[in-house]
């Protein structure tokens, strides 16, 4: 492919993630142009807790953007920025001077949940699950945005004069790109905070109460595809509108071309998420998944239920990192294969409590099964195990649901491996399709930006762009499937026991 190739005016896609920035250009067939990566510190402050610096948030989404605009605009023009971004994680900043008052408290953070416990007890959990479609756990930004405001010196008493602002890591870069003139975040990104209302749309005045968070420092909300102001011109040497937002995981469904009801996706980055759409209605679930909004456009709603592993690739991380069993994450294929079996042995990565469907934040990880002979083949297998049989649990939940998966689309960087997915596709008993993009997320904030840049009259043409790589069938034996569902099964329960 030459660069004459690529359809311009292209579309810039930032990407905030929980681990790293990423920018990527693409041009409007969806293909990638241009991309830059940047890791950032994470900061352990106390067990259970998670933080990011916003300035390092900051610089690595401006200096990969800037990186990938200038590659791009070697063979095209950018004309609209969509931005996407790791959900929930929670951001208090001065109003006059753009500083943070505090570091951002990530979605993995554990340190509210005594307060969501307590409000349990006060019989808020289902008033909440009515208004939101979420339950009372410290994953969401409520809890964080009033712990902010409890522990930092005077922040309250300014919160109150309106000197302060909060916002899920959107609303943040859409800040600071705009120079500080647009104070928005998007209708996904608003239904991950436990204040608003997703039948009505609109910030909810009794859960700002309970929650003890003033409306004066919220943003306002806009759909999906909408004019969120011109960036800063000195930020990219002319001004560019930023026209697209949502939260990782809706974004990486609209990527999937996930836009009739039923479609289902499950992104693997550090965490896993599925979605499933459930089209302009909101379905309860009573298996303990979450109700939320899938997408705004147009002024419509659509909705989607969704299951949240708060541990996936992050456990591969962990071999990495802690145990140093592998150097990289390439190699777990391979040591998982090496094994017929995975011979008892299992992990429960519950090293952030666990989440749907259990919502267990006090739970911690457990290895079960070990003999004298287990070795680096059976971590790496128990840890990849982990992640398929946390999605199954996932998947009978939403099949419980009343939603009827035909295949299960899947994304994200832990897809790469081969073995998992055929595993997957064992697990689930049902086909597993990996696109030709892998990166759905940053691919569904451009499609968005696309939309309101008039590149993009429907969302059929992005059903149209949607390219298949492979397809995992299922092929092994029931007998050998339930054994090792059944193991599983037994070493959640010694976990959540
Ligand atoms: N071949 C692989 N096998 C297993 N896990 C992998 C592989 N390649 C990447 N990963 C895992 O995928 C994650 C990176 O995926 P990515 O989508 O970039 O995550 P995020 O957006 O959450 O930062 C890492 O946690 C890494 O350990
Ligand atoms: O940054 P990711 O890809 O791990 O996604 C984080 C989720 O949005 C948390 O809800």
């Amino acid at each position: 492919m030459t660069m004459t190739d690529f359809e311009a005016p292209f579309i810039l896609a930032i990407d905030q993630g929980t681990t790293s920035s990423r920018a990527i250009v693409f041009d409007q067939a969806g293909r990638i142009v241009a991309s830059a990566q940047e890791e950032f510190p994470q900061h352990y402050p106390h067990d259970g807790w998670v933080e990011h610096d916003p300035e390092d948030i900051w610089n690595t989404t401006l200096s990969t953007a800037r990186a990938a605009f200038a590659e791009a605009e070697k063979s095209g023009e950018v004309g609209a920025i969509g931005v996407t971004n790791q959900r929930e994680t929670t951001i208090l900043w001065d109003r006059t001077t753009s500083a943070p008052i505090h570091n951002a408290i990530v979605w993995q953070d554990r340190r509210t949940a005594d307060v969501c416990a307590a409000l349990r007890e006060e019989g808020l959990e289902p008033h909440v699950a009515a208004r939101t479609g979420l339950l009372l756990d410290p994953y969401f930004s409520a809890t964080k945005a009033a712990w902010i405001l409890d522990n930092v010196e005077g922040a309250r008493e300014r919160a109150e004069k309106s000197e302060l602002a909060f916002g899920t890591v959107d609303a943040f870069l859409i800040w600071r790109l705009t120079g500080g003139k647009v104070h928005a975040t998007d209708a996904t990104n608003a239904s991950r905070t436990s204040l608003y209302n997703i039948r009505d749309n609109r910030w909810d005045e009794i859960l700002l109460e309970k929650f003890r968070v003033p409306e004066s420092i919220l943003p306002q909300v806009f759909d999906c595809a909408a004019d969120y102001g011109e960036t800063d011109p000195e930020i990219f040497g002319r001004p560019l509108p930023i026209c697209g937002v949502a939260g990782d995981q809706q974004a990486a469904a609209i990527g999937q071309a996930c836009f009739a009801p039923g479609d289902i996706k499950s992104t693997y980055g550090t965490g896993c998420f599925v979605l499933v759409h459930t089209g302009h209605e909101i379905v309860e679930s009573k298996n303990k998944l979450l109700s939320t909004i899938a997408y705004r456009l147009n002024g419509e709603t659509s909705y989607a239920l969704e299951g949240s592993i708060f541990i996936a690739g992050a456990a591969i991380q962990w071999l990495r990192d802690e145990l140093g069993v592998i150097k990289s994450a390439d190699e777990t294929a391979a040591l998982a294969e090496s094994l017929e079996t995975n011979e008892g042995v299992y992990l429960v990565p519950a090293f952030t409590g666990l989440g749907a469907p259990h919502w267990a934040p006090d739970a911690r990880g457990a290895i079960t099964g070990l003999t004298r002979g287990a070795g680096k083949a059976h971590f790496a297998r128990a840890a990849l195990e982990s992640v398929v049989y946390q999605t199954a649990d996932l998947m009978t939940a939403i099949a419980r649901d009343g939603a009827d998966a035909k295949t299960l689309r899947v994304d994200g960087g832990m897809v790469a491996n081969d073995w998992t997915m055929q595993f997957l596709a064992d697990m689930l008993g049902l086909p597993v399709e990996r696109p030709k993009v892998l990166e759905t997320t940053a691919l569904g904030a451009a499609y968005l930006a696309g939309m309101q840049a008039g590149y993009f009259q429907s969302t059929d043409e992005i059903v149209e762009r949607w390219r298949l790589d492979a397809r995992f069938q299922p092929a092994m034996s029931g007998e050998a499937r339930q054994k090792n569902l059944d193991g599983w099964a037994d070493a959640l329960r010694r976990t959540l026991d």
